[in-house]
């Protein structure tokens, strides 16, 4: 596994599209029935969690206390429930979809809408906003489970110490136009006082760091400047290429074709701000921090033990964000300390050359399935929907190969945050999904991958074998499903992992691990009180599911468990 790039230092050249395009015929969108979670009382054998007795010598019901019976029965999301009745479960959507919440998706209807379409991740970004607003959105969601049954994760991604642009005073945006002069400078304006084509930027040390002649690319290389003259704290620059200036656009800028990495190289990857932020998230029990330009393995270490000092039985999880050039040299070490990896793919590009982005996403996508991490590949999938009702085919090419690639879950940006057309770019992810999924499985492109053993202990090394094991042969037998009973999720990840041909239904008694596996390829993830009766446990589960009509007699069902260190093949009665 080689975890370093080679980088050329050019600046790469790419235009936003301004191709005019003509008004399309959609598709109709799909709306599914939104179902509340069925609760189906059964006895069942409850099991105290430090008692641990050998499941034969259990009695086969046992009298419940009181406070256990309101969490009984069967939860899964109300629209994968939909979703399993409508297509038969062996065609769901395996890949799963991260929407951003912004302006334009805010409140609680297009927040339910979004469920509605598939979301399985609500992304805030700390960049936008304030806590209040996040929070309103948050709660929002939560308020979305409790009373519709979705189990849609949350996800706070920090700002980082990127340097950017000020928020605009509230405009969508600003045109800057070929030719045009602007200031970039330090100064913080009024509203009412701001001078015409003048951006403050968040960073104090940037007119002492910029010098003439260098290019500053605005997100990417979407807007350039090129520094012509420096006033004190105003950087004085000449519009090269034009376009849409967005609130808080991302700044880099390069000298000589390099990306210039001076002082704000040595600002913390998790700012004062983001400690806030932060603290924020885990008092509101969020479901994933995402953390911006990671460079290093130590720093996610040191969130992982602030986590578990600050908040020891929280289930939170810390996603890498990939998007700078340390990251790439240190990917290896900082995946395998993270709970899951981002392809930022916007902040990437602007810090290597865009030809190389599609390499670094399959490295990064290959190496988070070797080392057991669930991967999301982000921005720009859709970036045309944020205007337009259709996507170019070129897009849903882009959004078909990280599918092919069999990332964890695709994400929408600006496109869901504050484009035109939210639920139809989430539509596109799920058909375009559906569909090369289907295409995938059809064709047969069967994984020879071999995969490295991950475990890091012999008990851990036999359930890693049995998962492995299990999806081998799901996949000979063409079984219907994988069933797991799994109390951490650690069996379900190794069974996702191994990308089975059929669908994993995920058994796991919290609903925290319940929304954190709602991340990972191919798991269909149910609320499930279970005991260590795994007989009881399958008798249970196959009444429940048959009664809702979710799989039917005679499916050939492989079961896996925490409980049992065994693989079964049943057959549904
Ligand atoms: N909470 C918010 N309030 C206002 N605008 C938002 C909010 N969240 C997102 N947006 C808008 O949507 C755009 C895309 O969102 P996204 O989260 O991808 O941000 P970004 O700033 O481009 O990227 P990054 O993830 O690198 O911070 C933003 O540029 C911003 O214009
Ligand atoms: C998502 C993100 O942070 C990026 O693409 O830069
Ligand atoms: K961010
Ligand atoms: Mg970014």
């Amino acid at each position: 596994m080689s975890a370093s790039f080679p980088f050329s230092t050019s600046v790469s050249p790419l235009q936003s599209h301004e191709f005019p395009r003509m008004p399309s015929l959609l598709k109709p969108r799909i709306h599914l029935p939104v179902l509340k979670p069925m609760t189906i009382a059964l006895s069942r054998v409850v099991l105290p969690e430090n008692l641990k007795v050998a499941a034969s010598e259990l009695p086969k019901t046992v009298a419940e206390p009181a406070e256990f019976r309101e969490a009984e029965g069967l939860e899964v999301d109300s629209v994968t429930e939909a979703e399993l009745k409508e297509n038969g479960f062996r065609s769901t959507r395996r890949t799963k979809i991260v929407c951003t919440i912004g302006p334009r998706t805010c409140d609680f209807e297009a927040i339910e809408a979004l469920a509605v379409g598939g979301m399985n991740v609500a992304r805030v970004n700390m960049c936008h906003g304030t806590q209040e607003w996040h929070r309103d959105v948050i709660r929002r969601v939560r308020r979305l489970n409790e009373e519709k049954g979705f189990a849609v994760a949350v996800m706070m991604d920090t700002e980082g110490s990127e340097i950017h642009m000020d928020d605009l005073n509230g405009a969508e945006s600003a045109k800057a136009e070929d030719g045009e002069i602007w200031t970039f400078t330090v100064r913080a304006f009024d509203p009412s006082s701001r001078p015409e084509r003048t951006i403050t930027v968040n960073y104090d040390g940037f007119a002492e760091d910029v010098k003439v002649g260098d290019e500053l690319l605005v997100d990417g290389g979407m807007v350039r400047f090129v520094v012509t003259e420096k006033i004190g704290p105003d950087v004085i620059c000449h519009c090269t290429d034009p376009g849409l200036l967005l609130p808080r656009a991302n700044l880099t800028f390069w000298r000589n074709g390099s990306l210039v990495q001076e002082r704000n190289a040595m600002l913390p990857t998790i700012s004062s701000k983001d400690w806030l932020d932060i603290d924020f998230g885990i008092a509101e029990g969020v479901d994933f921090i995402a953390v911006s330009f990671v460079r290093t393995a130590e720093v996610i270490k040191t969130l992982k033990s602030y986590i578990r000092a600050r908040s020891p039985k929280s289930q939170i999880s810390v996603i890498a964000k990939i998007e700078s050039i340390e990251s790439l040299n240190n990917l290896e070490e900082i995946i395998q300390a993270s709970d899951g990896a981002m392809v930022a793919r916007g902040d990437l590009g602007a810090q290597i050359p865009l030809e190389q982005v599609p390499s670094v996403q399959q490295e990064v996508v290959q190496l988070c399935r070797e080392l057991n991490k669930p991967v999301i590949v982000a921005s720009q999938l859709l970036e045309s929907m944020i205007e337009y009702p259709i996507p170019t085919r070129a897009e849903v090419a882009d959004v078909s190969e990280a599918v092919r690639q069999q990332a964890d879950a695709l994400m929408l940006s600006s496109e869901s945050a504050m484009g035109q057309y939210p639920d139809k770019a989430l539509a596109v992810l799920r058909s375009v999904s559906l569909r090369i999924e289907r295409w995938r499985r059809e064709e047969k492109h069967y994984d020879t991958t071999d995969l490295p053993v991950v475990s890091s202990s012999f008990p851990a090394s036999i359930s890693e074998e049995i998962c492995n094991t299990a999806s081998k042969m799901a996949n000979k037998l063409e079984a219907d499903a994988i069933f797991v009973y799994t109390k951490t999720g650690r069996i379900a990840s190794l069974l996702s992992r191994n990308r089975p041909d059929c669908p994993i239904f995920a058994f796991t008694p919290t609903t925290s691990i319940q929304r954190c596996l709602n991340l990972q390829w191919g798991l269909i993830p149910f609320r499930l009180d279970f005991s260590d009766d795994m007989e009881s446990n399958l008798n249970r589960t196959f009444s429940l599911l048959r009664a809702k009509g979710m799989i039917n007699s005679g499916d050939l069902i492989i079961v896996v468990s925490d409980v049992l260190q065994s693989v079964q093949a049943i057959k549904v009665p």
